[in-house]
């Protein structure tokens, strides 16, 4: 799979219980017009999901199940079910939260790891910081991503891509650093590969249209 996205776009398609395009039917669809538009990978959220995008597209699955603990702030594929979950999926990848963060029941990022890697998957890493990225290489994630910066109390909190990072990463990694989160617009996905990412993930700006509407609709309310 890495060897697909290399220097292309993948995108993401999720839309949660509470969003207004929740139903595995429509993401099938969103990520059939994202393959369309070019689009070399998709990230997706729910076994659901993921098993209707893969049956429409056929594109290469990074997996992720979103689901809150009350003893942990961690979300991103938390503990060893939803791993479980997405090995019941064709993801070819699975992407988890690796801040440092304690985990839900007291789990250990290390064993979901091993978990994912014995069953012959990549895992991604989802940080927020600096030395968050270099401890998941540390620790033999297949790649590293951006998506949690600007989503943890302590990270640098940008409107865009945060470039000075992934520029500071992509000269020190051995792994693919893929670049994901508030890339708003083609600019930044360019500025991204110009700072170094391997890859690139687009969310919000192509599949969440009440968020598209409201980037017009705010420029008439001020
Ligand atoms: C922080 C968090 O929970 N991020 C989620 C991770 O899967 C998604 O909600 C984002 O849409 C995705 O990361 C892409 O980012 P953007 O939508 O900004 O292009």
């Amino acid at each position: 799979m890495l060897e697909k996205v290399k220097g292309k776009l993948i995108v993401s398609c999720q839309a949660l219980e509470d969003e207004p395009l929740h139903s595995s039917f429509i993401m099938g669809r969103m990520a059939l017009a994202a393959k369309q538009g070019g689009a070399a990978g998709i990230r997706a959220q729910s076994k659901e999901d993921i098993d209707e995008i893969i049956k429409v597209t056929g594109l290469p699955v990074i997996g992720i199940v979103k689901r809150n603990y009350k003893d942990s702030e961690i979300y991103i594929t938390p503990t060893r079910k939803e791993v479980e979950e997405l090995l019941a999926t064709g993801s070819e990848m699975i992407a988890l939260d690796a801040t440092l963060r304690d985990r839900p029941n007291g789990e250990k990022i290390e064993d979901l790891l091993k978990l994912i890697h014995d069953n012959g998957r990549l895992a991604m890493a989802d940080c927020s910081t600096y030395e968050e990225v270099l401890h998941a290489e540390k620790l033999g994630f297949d790649c590293v991503s951006t998506t949690l910066c600007g989503y943890t109390p302590y990270s640098e909190n940008l409107p865009g891509p945060n470039l000075e990072l992934i520029r500071k990463l992509s000269s020190v990694l051995h792994v693919p650093l893929i670049a994901e989160g508030k890339i708003n617009t083609p600019q930044d996905l360019k500025a991204v590969f110009e700072a170094g990412a391997y890859s690139a993930v687009v969310g919000g700006a192509i599949t969440r249209p009440q968020n598209i509407t409201a980037k017009f609709t705010e420029v008439l309310n001020r």
